[in-house]
């Protein structure tokens, strides 16, 4: 091992090195995007391990559960995969969730506590907020949940909440008095149904690690060394944390870009960074300053833009990387003509440098804007993922199984209840299930258990209706005595059957409600993959609640199943950390990006420049911006001016491609991207200085018309059906530009869509378009 560990520390530059074989202490390293933050604090792990610290000792703190998994699998490849099984690495919610399990008894919690997804916490506040009969379109129960979030992560309880006239006051100004109220009945009521909401994770191990001073003791015997990545988007409640079990040993690693903060609306805290030499004694500082992801064009302009924020620390990055291409951008009329550009801009440059769709990546300031980008894709047959939309786990279907499974584990579980109880239909009716809730509230006990009861205890419900609560009742009996026995997979499988679920979607019959079933079978298909990895564990019923663990946690980006090589969509928040050859970053436009809800202040509008940052150093090869000038917002179609952050840009890294009309009538396919343009036909235009020119914005009459246009298909090119390609057969030997010599091994398709299957000698076999790979007859 010890050889093996200096061969991947001998591929660290000195900079790097550095951080990575610190001795103990408290270090921290800042540096800009790319510069190989994550990789040191990967490499650092191994190295530790490889100097016998042992793997339990050590707790890794990520951004996402994949980030996590892939750091897993990279420190197995230098030391040993059974070794770095035993490594805590995951989230900040993952890890503690598994902890509040060993402890949660002590905070009154039950072990098998559920966890309230978002979705979940926002039904309950919509129902306290209906209960209270407050005015819905005052209490809105999105606000009202990020504003109990809010509280949450800033450890104000309810009584401290009420011990704090400031905030009693805000939210009477606000005209919400009552926000105190729904937040104590929330709390009260996830407590009750013994859950717990992402907030809480944090919450209650902070709550946990304060009262028990053993269990502090104990975790922080355990995490001898601690390491975060993204150290500037931990909030309060999670530098709390990290502070509590570091304090021992202090041997606390955190990476982190001050420049890539961009969680601040969500509580995170730029000063964690700032003070972190105040916090630990002799904090050793290390700085990166070589990127190795990005080309020089692109880090330079990402330079550029950032250099307009007042507040951030001084950075130098630089690259030995080549030039590369200008970032491009772009202008289209409407966001349909966008999708549509970046559609086909990704369809040639797959074919043109022979890459795959997971090299792409479209980010998005907010999740609307996707929709344009799905048709356009769509209808280009380019499979692309949708990350942070509705994940698999958060459709309607698959939330109703997993409601029951989640019944099974936790009866009192009111929001799961509440949801299955009469899905499918068994003639429990709301009035009935608002009974349940106000005797539920009346004695302090949860839903399921007044339906236990129920015969003893007269709620004016008909004899009828009581026995279909019982039969209820003993359904899910049934499945829990099911459960301790048989495995998760057999015991969803019968649920899924005997709840008539299943049933009830297929008499649907509509091609969503098949949908639906393929993606229940799909929910099997993951159950049984966990249980078959699970196969030592013994204790099934353990196996169930693990399950639905993972599951509660998953986030958007570890929804990775199926076809891997796509073009990636999400949001730019989702995009931290992570790179991509090409990136496209749409909706340039003012208002949009930068948000036109974060601009009412510098530091509001600072946020979204780093946000801009992170997005364009995602980049490896190539970048494009692309901007509309009209788009449709709250359902109007409005006029929109390219971002400021464009013009912030240097202009020399920048190339200004496609005025509106070139692209609308001779689809870009037919001259950038193949070598064979007639620069005077594409009218490349570029600012002397400032603002992209908007060329006569046109009318929404005109822009009306426009949607109705097609762009030309650029599938049929007159390059199809050459001469070249009628003499090409099977044997034919070629030569192409970039892959050299191949022989042909058979043809296929016609016209424009005739294709080449070609052995290369170098690279292995490849299928080529033959309108557009640049062959050349060696002998046929
Ligand atoms: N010394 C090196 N030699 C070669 N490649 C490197 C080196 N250091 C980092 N890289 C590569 O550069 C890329 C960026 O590294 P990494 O993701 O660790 O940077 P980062 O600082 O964490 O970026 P971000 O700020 O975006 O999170 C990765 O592909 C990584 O493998
Ligand atoms: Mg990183």
């Amino acid at each position: 091992m010890e050889q093996d560990i200096q061969h991947y520390i001998s591929q660290l530059n000195d900079a790097q090195r550095a951080p990575t074989i610190h001795k103990d202490g408290a270090l921290m390293v800042i540096a800009g995007a790319g510069s190989g933050k994550t990789r040191v604090l990967t490499y650092r792990i191994a190295y530790l391990m490889s100097q016998g610290v042992d793997a339990f000792n050590i707790l890794a703190l990520t951004f996402t559960n994949k980030a996590a998994r892939e750091m897993k699998e990279r420190i197995a490849r230098i030391v040993g995969g059974s070794e770095a099984k035993n490594l805590w690495m995951g989230t900040f919610h993952s890890i503690f969730a598994k902890i509040l399990r060993f402890e949660a008894d002590k905070l009154g919690y039950p072990s098998n506590f559920t966890i309230y997804d978002t979705q979940d916490s926002e039904r309950l506040i919509r129902s306290i907020i209906k209960e209270m009969q407050l005015d819905k379109d005052i209490y809105k129960y999105k606000q009202v949940r990020s504003r109990i979030s809010s509280f949450k992560n800033s450890l104000i309880t309810v009584r401290a909440y009420f011990n704090n006239p400031e905030l009693v006051e805000a939210d009477a100004m606000a005209k919400r008095p009552r926000m105190g109220e729904i937040y104590k009945e929330y709390v009260d009521r996830c407590f009750k149904a013994g859950a717990m909401d992402f907030d809480d994770l944090l919450l209650r191990t902070n709550e946990l690690l304060n009262r028990f001073p053993d269990v502090l003791a104990k975790y922080q015997d355990r995490f001898r060394y601690i390491l975060v990545d993204e150290y500037q988007d931990t909030n309060h409640s999670q530098y709390l944390i990290v502070k509590a079990l570091a304090d021992r040993f202090q041997n606390i690693c955190v990476v982190g870009d001050d420049s890539q903060s961009i969680y601040a609306f969500r509580g995170a805290n730029i000063n964690n960074i700032l003070n972190f030499q105040q916090d630990y004694d002799n904090v050793a500082m290390y700085r990166l300053e070589q990127n190795y992801r990005s080309t020089k064009n692109i880090v330079e302009a990402a330079n550029s833009v950032i250099e307009h924020n007042k507040t951030r620390l001084d950075k130098v990055v630089w690259t030995a990387n080549e030039a590369g291409p200008k970032i491009k951008v772009n202008r289209s009329v409407t966001d349909g003509e966008e999708g549509r550009f970046v559609a086909s801009s990704i369809f040639e440059t797959k074919m043109r440098e022979q890459v795959n769709n997971g090299d792409f990546a479209i980010l998005y300031r907010t999740n609307a804007q996707s929709r344009a980008m799905e048709d356009a894709l769509r209808k280009r047959d380019i499979p692309y993922r949708i990350y942070g939309g509705l994940s698999f786990y958060q459709r309607k279907e698959i939330k109703d199984v997993l409601a029951y499974l989640r019944l099974v584990v936790n009866p009192k579980d009111e929001e799961s209840l509440k949801r299955v109880i009469n899905y499918p239909a068994r003639g429990i009716g709301q009035t009935t299930i608002d009974k349940l809730v106000v005797a539920a509230k009346h004695y302090g006990r949860s839903m399921f258990e007044v339906m236990e009861n129920i015969s003893k205890i007269d709620l004016k419900i008909n004899s009828g209706t009581k026995t279909k609560l019982e039969n209820f009742v003993t359904m899910i009996r049934s499945f829990q005595i099911m459960n301790e026995g048989a495995n998760a997979f057999e015991l969803t499988a019968h649920i899924t059957k005997k709840t008539g679920l299943v049933q009830e979607l297929k008499k649907d019959g509509t091609p969503e409600g098949v949908a639906r079933i393929e993606n229940i079978e799909e929910l099997l298909n993951g159950i049984k993959d966990f249980v078959e990895g699970q196969k030592e564990v013994a204790d099934a019923t353990g196996a169930l609640a693990e399950f639905l663990e993972d599951v509660a946690l998953a986030t958007d980006m570890d929804n990775d199943k199926g076809d891997p090589d796509r073009v990636a969509l999400m949001t730019i928040h989702l995009a931290k950390g992570l790179e991509f050859p090409y990136v496209y970053i749409v909706g340039m436009e003012e208002d949009l990006f930068p948000s036109g809800m974060s601009m009412n202040t510098r530091s509001e509008l600072e946020e979204e420049r780093r946000l801009f940052y992170v997005a364009l150093t995602r980049a490896e090869k190539q970048a494009y911006l692309t901007y509309t000038q009209s788009r449709y917002r709250w359902g109007k179609l409005v006029d929109a001016e390219p971002s400021r952050f464009i013009e912030e840009i240097d202009d020399a890294y920048l190339d200004y491609i496609t005025p509106v009309e070139s692209y609308r009538f001779k689809p870009l396919i037919d001259n950038d991207i193949f070598g064979e343009v007639d620069k005077s036909k594409l009218r490349l235009q570029k600012p002397k200085s400032g603002r992209p020119p908007v060329i006569g914005n046109p009318t929404p009459e005109q822009i009306r018309k426009l949607r109705k246009i097609k762009p030309e298909s650029s599938q049929s090119s007159p390059a199809s059906g050459s001469l070249l390609d009628e003499n090409l057969k099977p044997g034919t030997l070629v030569e192409h530009s970039r892959f050299g010599r191949g022989e042909i091994l058979r043809l296929e398709g016609v016209g424009g869509d005739k294709k080449a299957e070609i052995k290369f000698q170098v690279g292995g076999i490849k299928k080529l378009l033959l309108r557009f790979a640049k062959l050349e007859i060696v002998k046929s």
